[in-house]
């Protein structure tokens, strides 16, 4: 059984307790190997390393620092094929989706901010008439913390580290204890790529220990998150009163909103996408999905027909298009959401079961569910499931649809399909949600600024807004005569 390590100083090593954690393959049940279960002694040792190997990495320059994070980003390129492979294994997405999206976009993140740093500047303001010049300097925080969840492992344990490291910031960093795999490869890869030793410390464990001992440190001024909003809430509880730099990327319940004018076709193709892809495990999944009533009743059933033909399966069988649910407990919670669909009155269109896969019986495989609610009100439809379950229900006007897409706690992302270019922008101006995709979905321009309002965050990412989020300005007075 494979044990893997706490990357700290450049080193694998194994937690000071010698305690460790099972690691389960969610596409079979079977616990396959042991991370450790670091306490806060072992994130002392990784903000130890870090805080040594900050004077001189945040003094490296920016064509040093942009060399050797386009190299880690070549080196996951090049190591897409096990890297692929650790992500499913560890994860139960299919490998195609590992192979296609997660890994390549791993990838992207380093090579993005490695450019993105040659690039980056700051601003001068000139006192006209005082005979005084400003200039403000963007100067690295100095050791910051990134905490990542495990729906896109590597995807987002990557999209936090590349920003905070082209700034200049030393890391400590936590991936889920769920799916800790690719990020334990990723420290190889690193120190192949020639980062220094100390710069990015990687530490397993569970999060309200060594999450906790990450967000509670008194010398990490900055903590990157992006998980579920409960958890959210809780670190912003700690970290507030120590005045940490916060930026909080959590949960979204995104509307997918149909109207008659769309290009039917391509609407369905990409809407069965929205509700599925990464068994419905993305924040900026399209889980309430509102359809005109005019092609309520054609889209309903070309919907749930494309729906039925998807194949459940394990994820190394490469004709299958959803995998495996993360993990036991929370194949239970997603699948407690339709027994609470059916007691408030709604009606399961398709799936709704769990799946046995020969092979691998004990797998966390639930059939993709289609509910028709009857108001947008219940629970389903309110609160996140994070599982491949949609809502669908009609609506009769934009200010109808509107309210509804709007009358959650949540404002990440919204999904508008129609060709009216007025009730494009009238619509996606009042939409509540940091990203609006107009006929279209999960389109990234790494530039863009990436976030959600509301009860889905605090804090853009992406682009200079990561860059302006890791480093800190100080603003320079100079009085001349
Ligand atoms: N990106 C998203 O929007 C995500 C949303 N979720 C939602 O959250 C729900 C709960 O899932 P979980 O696995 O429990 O996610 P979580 O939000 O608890 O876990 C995300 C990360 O935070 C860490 N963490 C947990 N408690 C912490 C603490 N007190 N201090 C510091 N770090 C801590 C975890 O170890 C993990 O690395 C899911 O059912 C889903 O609805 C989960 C994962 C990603
Ligand atoms: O940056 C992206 O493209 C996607 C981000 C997705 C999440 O943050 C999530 O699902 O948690």
């Amino acid at each position: 059984m494979q044990k893997i390590l706490n990357y700290i100083n450049g080193s694998y090593v194994a937690p000071k307790s010698n305690e460790w954690i099972d690691n389960y393959n969610p596409s079979n049940g079977e616990i396959y190997g042991q991370i450790p279960n670091s306490s806060a002694e072992d994130v002392e040792a990784a903000y130890q390393a870090a805080k040594a190997a900050f004077p001189s990495w945040s003094n490296t320059t920016l064509d040093e620092r942009s060399r050797i994070l386009s190299k880690i980003a070549d080196l996951i390129a090049e190591n897409i094929a096990d890297l692929a492979y650790a992500e499913s294994l560890d994860n139960g997405k299919p490998l195609s989706l590992a192979t296609q999206i997660d890994i390549p976009r791993a990838t992207s993140n380093f090579k993005f901010f490695s450019q993105a740093i040659t690039q980056f500047s700051s601003e001068a303001h000139e006192s006209i008439g005082h005979n005084a010049m400003n200039f403000t300097l963007r100067q690295s925080i100095g050791v910051v913390g990134c905490i990542s969840p495990w729906n896109l492992p590597l995807y987002l344990f990557t999209w936090k580290i590349a920003p905070a490291l082209a700034t200049g910031n030393t890391v400590v960093a936590k991936p889920s204890e769920v799916t800790p795999m690719t990020a334990y490869l990723l420290g190889e890869i690193c120190t192949k790529a020639g980062l220094p030793k100390g710069v990015l410390n990687i530490v397993h464990g569970l999060g309200h220990t060594t999450g906790q001992a990450i967000t509670e440190h008194p010398n990490i001024k900055a903590i990157s998150f992006t998980g579920g909003t409960a958890t959210g809430a809780h670190i912003a509880r700690t970290a507030a009163p120590m005045f940490k730099k916060l930026s909080l990327e959590l949960g979204g319940k995104n509307p997918n909103i149909i109207f008659a004018d769309c290009d039917y076709d391509e609407m369905l193709n990409v809407t069965v996408r929205s509700s599925f892809a990464n068994q419905g495990q993305i924040c900026l999944c399209g889980s309430r999905i509102f359809v005109e009533r005019s092609i309520y009743d054609k889209f309903k059933t070309d919907f749930v027909a494309r729906v039925k033909a998807l194949k459940v399966g394990n994820p190394f069988d490469e004709t299958t298009k959803i995998g495996a649910l993360v993990s036991k407990p929370h194949l239970e919670k997603v699948k407690s959401y339709i027994d609470i669909a059916k007691e408030e009155g709604g009606t399961v269109l398709c799936g709704g079961n769990e799946v046995v896969v020969e092979g691998s019986e004990n797998g966390y495989y639930l059939e993709p569910t289609v509910i028709e609610v009857q108001t947008d009100q219940c629970r389903v439809n309110q609160e996140e499931i994070f599982g491949p379950i949609v809502t669908m229900m009609p609506f009769d006007s934009e200010e109808e649809v509107l309210a509804m897409a709007n009358g959650v706690r949540y404002g990440l992302s919204a999904t508008l399909w129609t060709n009216n270019l007025n009730r494009t922008m009238n619509m996606a101006k009042k939409l509540e949600a940091g990203i609006v995709w107009v006929n279209t979905w999960l389109m990234r321009d790494l530039r863009t600024p990436f976030g959600g309002m509301k009860n889905s965050g605090v804090g853009r990412e992406g682009g200079m807004e990561a860059l302006r989020f890791f480093t800190e300005p100080k603003n320079i007075c100079i009085k001349y005569k």
